[in-house]
């Protein structure tokens, strides 16, 4: 292996430290701390662990953590309520709806009832058209995380070819509008892209965020390009990315890991975007730019 590996586990322990501190700031101008709710609908087993690790996180960064648990088979009008309701509660300043959710309800309903300024998971449309249009908003959490570990390697990513595997609404479509917002030139590969390797290979930046295990091959990359590998993909051979990770280490300059990469960082953004809606929502002046350097 020849590329740096990217600690992606280190880099959000010193975010969710610089967030915990901005938290004390905030406590001492605002006399409240910022309040997340995150709901969780039904017993999928991943997303019980990320509900965990994002209560956990949540309190030990100084901020209230309101869990909602409800059972698998709620409808979507008492889900919808109950976002209704907490979009109204003064003590919640960021609400998630964790996904994936059960098969009858409808997410994008769910995700539009949610106030696009306590929408700290950035999926809300109206956050995505700030995004797209470079208006203050908030910036999905995986992606967020992705471009900060970006720009802590790479400094001004300007004029950089970029190219971004998938077009999800969570990672792959705001990650191309934050790589075009930081003057990159952004290829956005998916299903029926023509030539995948060719277009990976002319790349200085790769984000892969497919889904497939080891989907991403070494011989794709171009040498010196700087890899960031979203997929978590459940094997025989344990967790493992989008990438060939083996593969792509011998000619990448830099590429982070499956797991200790993209993941940690999902969490403490949440934690950031929180802690920004808090300053939002009291009128108090939050320099996001000089706190991450990223996004809107
Ligand atoms: N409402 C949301 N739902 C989902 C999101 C999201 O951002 N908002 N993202 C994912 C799940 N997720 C957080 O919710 C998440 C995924 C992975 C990790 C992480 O730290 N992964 C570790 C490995 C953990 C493991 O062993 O499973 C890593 O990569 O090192 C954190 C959060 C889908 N749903």
């Amino acid at each position: 292996m020849t590329a740096e590996l990217i600690d992606g586990k280190a880099f959000a322990l010193r975010l969710r430290a610089r967030v915990g501190e901005g938290v004390a700031r905030f406590r001492a101008a605002a006399g409240r701390v910022p309040g997340l709710a995150v709901v969780l609908v039904g017993e999928d087993a991943a997303s019980a662990v990320y509900v965990r690790s994002k209560g956990k996180a949540t309190v030990a960064a100084g901020m209230e953590s309101f869990e909602h648990r409800l059972p698998a088979d709620i409808d979507e009008a008492s889900l919808i309520a109950l976002v209704e309701r907490l979009n109204a509660d003064a003590a919640v300043d960021g609400i998630l709806v964790q996904l994936p959710l059960p098969g009858h309800i409808d997410a994008a309903r769910v995700l539009l009832a949610i106030d696009p300024d306590k929408d700290v998971d950035g999926f809300h449309p109206v956050n995505a058209g700030r995004l797209a249009t470079g208006l203050p908003g908030f910036v999905p959490c995986t992606p967020l995380g992705c471009a900060m570990l970006l720009k802590d390697q790479l400094g001004d990513l300007s004029g950089k070819d970029a190219i971004v595997i998938g077009r999800s609404n969570i990672v792959g479509k705001p990650m191309a509008a934050l790589l075009t917002a930081e003057s990159c030139t952004v290829t956005i590969a998916h299903s029926r892209t023509h030539d995948l390797p060719g277009h990976v290979h002319r790349a200085d930046i790769v984000v892969a965020a497919v889904g497939r295990a080891n989907f991403v091959k070494g011989e794709w990359i171009k040498p010196g390009a700087v890899v960031i590998d979203v997929g978590i993909n459940r094997t025989e051979d344990g967790l493992v990315g989008d990438v060939d990770f083996g593969g792509a280490a011998m000619v990448a300059s830099a590429i982070t890991p499956v797991p200790g990469g993209v993941g940690p960082m999902t969490i403490a953004c949440l934690l950031r975007n929180t802690l920004v809606a808090a300053h939002r929502r009291d009128g108090i002046d939050y320099d996001a730019a000089a706190f991450d350097g990223i996004g809107p």
